[in-house]
This record gives structure tokens, C-alpha cells and sequence, in this order.
């Protein structure tokens, strides 16, 4: 695959603004950058989410215009995104085939999926022993091996992967990690992830690029780079980031004095403030008359006189 200057604006906000971009076959790339850098929209540029404003999608040389999600699956792009698109209460095998359900009419052919599922994922080395079970039942790490290997089957050639590694634990993480690199060894399938972990891109990644300002600043075979010189580059980027910042803020003093002192009163408080004397004098003689009546209610309290249809 290949992308040239792709840009894509939300509003006023540019997301990316000239993406270059190459992904060789049976290779894995490693995207990282900020948060908010554009990664996940570039993703979704990738697999027909959206449109881009401008630039160009190669696929083996011919340029492909990605019209949705499906025409990219179509083609043999599949992304599995962080929420990983599972239907909690099917089985793992439905939802192995989910949207592509074997049948033999007028039925689902439970019994060839099942069987198909279990292959599949013995195959990619995921242990689940039972196939039938809840994918709700199922860890975070096997649900997300899952969904790889649901696109793997589904015939992609070109696996996205956002974040698959985010929110797991080691052991879970280490599960997606040996399927990727299990992936890899076949060589059948290009696959770009996006991860925030440096020391576990470098481990199963072919080549790392950073995107930063809407635009790909770095491209390095993960040989030659190491997980000192990644980290020095978001520091570095976080700190350009802040001094923009300031150089851009001016300091206001505690703003709630400030605004107090430059923003006259305005001219009804000040008119009702001065009639408040006034408006207490007036009403003293109707207060002390409400108090007296209400002494005199305490001292002798009346009954409620109803009147003809028994209201008080
Ligand atoms: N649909 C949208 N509408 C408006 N703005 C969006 C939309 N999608 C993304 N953005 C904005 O585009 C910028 C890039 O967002 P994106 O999600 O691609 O970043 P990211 O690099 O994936 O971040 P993170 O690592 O935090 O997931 C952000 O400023 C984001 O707020």
C-alpha cells in the first residue's frame, strides 16, 4: 500500500495535513505519535471511514478510491478498531462470522462454523477451548484475538490495528504480540498498528513512523532505531507543543477581580440599591401587621371554614 499527501480537515481543525506513507508486503508497521496526532483518522482514511480531502491510495500500484468500510473489505483491507465491532452475547464462532454466516438453507450451518472456528483459531494459535462460549465470558486479550483473527479469515490483505494492545495486561498483551508475529512469519498479510508502547512496537513492528503535525517526520526500520531515541522524540515534540503554548498565553491575574475593577456596575443595581431604604420603610407597618396576625393565629388557632362543596 501506498498513500500520498493525504490531508483531511474536521471544520476549522486540521487533523492531517500531508501524509506520505508506505506499507511493503508481509510487513508491520508501527504508527505512534501524540495523542491527537491523527493516527485514528488516518486509520479510518485506510479502511473507507472517511474521506480524505485530498491525496491518493495506492493498493499493488493500481490507486483505489475507498467509497466505505465495506469497499474496503472488499478489496481486503480490514481494520479491527479498539472496540473490536464483537457482539458480546454470541458465541465466539458466530461472531467469528458475523456477516458472512455459513449456511445451509434454509438454516445456519452451526455445525460447519463451529468446526471452521475452532480450526481457524487453533490454526493462529489462540487457545479457546469452546467455541460455543459468550464472547462476554472472555478476556480482554482473547476477545481482541478474536477480532484479528475474524478479519485474518475474512480474506484481509492489509490488517489496521488501533491500539490492539491498549488497557491489556502483560499476559494478555503477550498473547496479541505472538499472533502478530505469527502473522508475520506467514508473510500473507501487511498489517499497521498504532500503539503507544515503544519497547512492544519495536519487538513485533518491521519499521516505525511517527506522525506529528498532520505528517509522517520519521521512517525507520525498527532495526536502527531504539526505544531511548522514539521516547526523546515525543519529549521533544511535547515540549515544542508546551512552549508554543506559552509563548502564545498572557498571564491575567486573577481574572474574577480584574473583570470587577474594569467592568462598571451596571446602572439597575445601582438604582435598586439606593431605593433599597426606601422599599424597607414602606414595608415595615405590612410586615408588623403579617407578624401580628400570625401571633394571633399561634395563640388561637381557627379551624378551617369550609365552604358548600367542603373546600377549606
Ligand atoms: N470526527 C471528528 N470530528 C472532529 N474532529 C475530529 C474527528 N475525529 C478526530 N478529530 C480530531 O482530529 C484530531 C486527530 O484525532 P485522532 O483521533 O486521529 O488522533 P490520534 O492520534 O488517534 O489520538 P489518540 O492517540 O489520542 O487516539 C484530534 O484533534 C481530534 O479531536
Amino acid at each position: 500500500m501506498r498513500v500520498e499527501g493525504i490531508a483531511k480537515r474536521f471544520g476549522a481543525l486540521t487533523a492531517l495535513r500531508d501524509v506520505n506513507l508506505r506499507l511493503d508486503k508481509g510487513e508491520v508497521l508501527g504508527l505512534i505519535g501524540d495523542n491527537g496526532a491523527g493516527k485514528s483518522t488516518l486509520i479510518k482514511i485506510l479502511c473507507g471511514f472517511h474521506r480524505p480531502d485530498s491525496g491518493q491510495i495506492f493498493v499493488n500500484g493500481e490507486e483505489l478510491v475507498l467509497r466505505s468500510v465495506e469497499h474496503a473489505r472488499s478489496v481486503g483491507i480490514d481494520t479491527v478498531y479498539q472496540d473490536l465491532a464483537l457482539v458480546n452475547e454470541l458465541s465466539v464462532y458466530h461472531n467469528m462470522f458475523l456477516n458472512r454466516e455459513r449456511v445451509r438453507w434454509p438454516l445456519l450451518n452451526n455445525r460447519l462454523m463451529r468446526r471452521l472456528a475452532k480450526q481457524q483459531l487453533d490454526d493462529m494459535g489462540v487457545d479457546i477451548p469452546d467455541v460455543s462460549v459468550e464472547v462476554a465470558k472472555l478476556s480482554g486479550g482473547q476477545r481482541q484475538a478474536i477480532a484479528v483473527a475474524r478479519s485474518v479469515y475474512s480474506d484481509a490483505r492489509i490488517l489496521l490495528l488501533d491500539e490492539p494492545l491498549a488497557a491489556m495486561g502483560a499476559k494478555e498483551g503477550s498473547l496479541i504480540l505472538d499472533l502478530i508475529t505469527d502473522l508475520k512469519a506467514r508473510g500473507e498479510v501487511s498489517i499497521i498498528i498504532i500503539a503507544h508502547n515503544y519497547a512492544q512496537v519495536l519487538q513485533v513492528c518491521d519499521r516505525v513512523n511517527v506522525l506529528q503535525h498532520g505528517a509522517i517526520t520519521f521512517d525507520k526500520p525498527t532495526s536502527e532505531t531504539s526505544q531511548q531515541e522514539l521516547t526523546d522524540l515525543m519529549v521533544a515534540e511535547y515540549r515544542a507543543g508546551r512552549a508554543a503554548r506559552a509563548a502564545n498565553h498572557h498571564p491575567t491575574p486573577s481574572p474574577l477581580p480584574r473583570a470587577a475593577a474594569a467592568t462598571p456596575l451596571p446602572r439597575f443595581c445601582v438604582a435598586s440599591a439606593s431605593l433599597l431604604p426606601l422599599f424597607c420603610v414602606a414595608s415595615a407597618p405590612l410586615l408588623r401587621r403579617s407578624r401580628a396576625n400570625g401571633r394571633a393565629l399561634i395563640s388561637n388557632p381557627r379551624p378551617f371554614a369550609l365552604d358548600r362543596r367542603g373546600f377549606p
